[in-house]
């Protein structure tokens, strides 16, 4: 497929260079540009375009243009959109304009439509010397999803065996009809009739009996494959770096995740019966050639020209689906994000708007299923006149066959052949059939290949550092001259900054809204790997160390931290499976929430939403703090985890926090929070900046979990 279909919300951009490279030759699709060319979470403007062109050695030239000169630009080109997106213009023919939308495939629209959303500005690309046809980037190799699975070659052999000895029965069944009535009818033999149909009788039940044990094994196999792989994908996705989860719609990631099964069904099920499709079909074809040549030549001929129908309404077929799954996608994460954001919705009346919007992505969901629909009703239709066709026409020459049995030069042919033969071209067409089917499938996975290689194929943020226990380590977190910014595209967040946070030191970190507070803290604790510089902890980097092993040092709460629905014991302790009751308790009371808690009616049994709901602003917030505590952490990072208590309760957990005396760094905007800090550090323009000197303190103590 030349277009490339976005996967993130703000990478129209690139995709649209995607689509244009492909159409040039471009090797490089869309997973491997956005590998090469990491997009900013906030889009790709015009100019970043054209440097990423010249990278592609595409040379750029943006113009002005009307609607009337569209068709004088060197196409393809990419055209801006709606002043929020990029297409990519196509072809102009007889007032009609092919165009590629990344958001949802192609779309032919008229001159309205096309005045409607063009804004005036063209990207024109043109290949230099450089442009080059790339090798394909790496593609999800489905070889290795079958080689994951264990059980399958013993299973599909089972399967296979049971399946070949039904397909015999199969095989033998058009004989009991020609020996009924070349043999029975022909001779009267009622005895040798009643011998066959109790053969027969037999034959049918035993065929039953496999039948039966063949799908539950199929069905059996299909449950633990998707088992198998759907863990496999879960296992990989949870271990994407977080911008993975920031840039994408939770309805496409769940929809590519889903691709998972539509993949399985394909390789497990879809392949063993179209071995047995074709091994039928061949036995079928072999025995038609034996009865009579010339009909079987009928019988290709039409299988052939299905096969050529099928050919030519793929592509159609393949980007109705793939358009299908990208928009039906944005409306399952549209209808999340509604119900999420139930409350301001109302607050702001913005009801009917959204519902509005929700309407507009069915109907686009329902115009893909409506153009698959028309798509099947064409094709249902013509395979019905090609097939019926050949029948007539089997049915015309094999009685003329048997028309002409007194003459001399005829071949031998019988009306119990006839119907054997007949019986026979059923099951190769059918059987031939569904092979084209399997074989249309199988091209067609590749829809959800791609979209399932957006998870496969993402670098995970899992280091291969086993885990290891840190304690031997001074709980030091260090920030050696880093750097950061999200994108090249978008502006440095911090530079140069170095910081050293000593075991058993408070630092309150302070600066504007939007300075980069959030940012530095998730650099330190290995959420987002810095563009330059290094963190260390304990003295040695944490990519040495283990992300993993010095996140399990740590408490953290963060600005948008979430709870889980469950208790308030298991969000204590994070679903832990082993939980100490005792320190669960010792963890709320340090936060100052376990008079809240026993006051509650089912006390630490209490449930709460996913959303936290049920507790106030506060209570939530110390129950993540209560969450951070539990972990015994070493190292304690709050990003404004108490910003909605109240004064006194701050001061009680600050205190209490003091007294376990763990290295901390907080993130706060209240003068209280800030003066109670050995030292407090303002983030300004990227760099930092001492605002009062360091207290001096205690010599650091192993943790305790002291109520306050
Ligand atoms: N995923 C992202 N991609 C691009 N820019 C981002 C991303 N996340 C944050 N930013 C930008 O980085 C800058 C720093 O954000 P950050 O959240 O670190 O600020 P902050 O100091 O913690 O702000 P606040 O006090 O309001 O919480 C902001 O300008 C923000 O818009």
């Amino acid at each position: 497929m030349k277009t490339q279909l976005q996967s993130e919300a703000a990478e129209c951009g690139l995709a649209c260079l995607a689509t244009v490279g492909r159409l040039l030759g471009h090797g490089d699709d869309l997973v491997s540009l956005r590998r090469r060319f990491p997009p900013s979470a906030r889009g790709t403007d015009l100019s970043q375009l054209m440097e990423i062109a010249s990278a592609m050695g595409l040379c750029p030239r943006p113009a002005r243009a009307e609607l009337d000169d569209l068709g004088d630009l060197r196409l393809p080109c990419i055209l801006h959109w709606k002043l929020d997106h990029f297409v990519v213009l196509r072809k102009v023919r007889r007032g009609r304009f092919l165009v590629a939308d990344p958001a949802v495939g192609d779309r032919v629209l008229s001159r309205a439509e096309m005045s409607a959303g063009f804004t005036g500005v063209a990207l024109e690309l043109t290949p230099t010397s450089d442009f080059q046809v790339e090798p394909p980037a790496p593609r999800f190799a489905w070889r290795k999803l079958l080689r994951q699975a264990h059980g399958l070659p013993l299973a599909m052999t089972r399967i296979f065996i049971v399946a070949v000895v039904l397909e015999g029965f199969a095989v033998l069944a058009p004989l009991l009809q020609q020996l009924v009535i070349d043999d029975v009818l022909v001779s009267g033999d009622a005895e040798l009739l009643t011998v066959l149909i109790l053969g027969f009788t037999l034959m049918l039940l035993l065929q039953s009996a496999l039948g039966l044990a063949r799908s539950w094994m199929v069905i059996v196999l299909g449950q633990s494959l998707s088992l198998q792989w759907t863990t496999n994908v879960f296992a990989r996705l949870i271990r994407l770096p977080l911008d993975f989860f920031e840039r994408r719609h939770l309805g496409d990631i769940a929809s590519k995740f889903d691709s998972t099964t539509a993949v399985q069904r394909v390789l497990t099920q879809g392949a063993v019966e179209a071995l047995l499709d074709g091994l039928m079909a061949a036995v079928a074809l072999g025995l038609m050639v034996g009865y009579s040549l010339p009909l079987t030549g009928v019988v290709m001929a039409a299988v052939a020209i299905y096969a050529l129908l099928r050919r030519v309404t793929y592509g159609a077929y393949r980007d109705a689906a793939a358009e299908r799954l990208v928009v039906a996608a944005r409306e399952s994460g549209y209808f999340l994000e509604t119900l999420r954001a139930m409350t301001p919705l109302k607050l702001f009346g913005r009801e009917s708007q959204r519902q509005g919007r929700w309407q507009n992505l069915v109907v686009d969901v329902q115009n893909r299923d409506l153009r698959t629909a028309r798509l099947n009703t064409g094709f249902g239709i013509a395979s019905t006149l090609i097939f019926g066709l050949e029948n007539l026409l089997v049915l015309w020459l094999g009685a003329r066959l048997i028309l002409a049995q007194g003459r001399a030069d005829a071949t031998p042919f019988t009306i119990g052949m006839l119907f054997a033969f007949i019986a026979y071209k059923t099951q190769f067409t059918s059987r031939a059939s569904a092979l084209i089917g399997f074989i249309v499938d199988w091209k067609a996975m590749s829809v959800h290949t791609e979209r399932l290689a957006d998870i496969v194929l993402a670098p995970s943020d899992a280091d291969d550092v086993p885990p290891t226990d840190l304690a031997h380590l001074p709980p030091r977190i260090e920030l050696r001259r880093v750097s950061f910014r999200y994108s090249e595209s978008d502006p440095w967040i911090l530079k140069d900054v170095s910081l050293s946070i000593e075991a058993g030191r408070h630092v309150a970190l302070t600066g504007a809204s939007g300075s980069g507070k959030s940012t530095l803290l998730k650099i330190a604790l290995g959420l987002l790997a810095p563009t330059e510089g290094e963190v260390l902890y304990g003295g040695v980097p944490i990519r040495r160390l283990g992300v993993a092993n010095v996140r399990r040092c740590i408490g953290t709460v963060m600005q948008a931290d979430a709870l889980l629905s469950g208790s308030i014991a298991e969000n204590i302790c994070f679903f832990e499976s082993a939980p100490s009751l005792p320190d669960i308790e010792a963890a709320a009371r340090a936060a100052r929430l376990h008079e809240d808690i026993v006051r509650m009616p089912m006390a630490y049994a209490s449930l709460i939403g996913d959303l936290g709901a049920g507790l106030s602003g506060g209570q939530r917030q110390r129950l993540l703090l209560a969450r951070c505590l539990y972990k015994r952490p070493r190292v304690i990072a709050l990003d404004e985890a108490t910003s909605e208590l109240d004064l006194a309760n701050e001061r009680a957990i600050a205190t209490a926090l003091r007294r376990m005396r763990v290295t901390r760094i907080t993130i706060a905007h209240r003068p209280e929070t800030v003066a109670g800090a050995d030292r407090a550090i303002e983030l300004r323009s990227g760099a930092l900046h001492e605002r009062h000197a360091p207290r001096v303190g205690l010599p650091p103590r192993p943790p305790t979990l002291t109520p306050a």
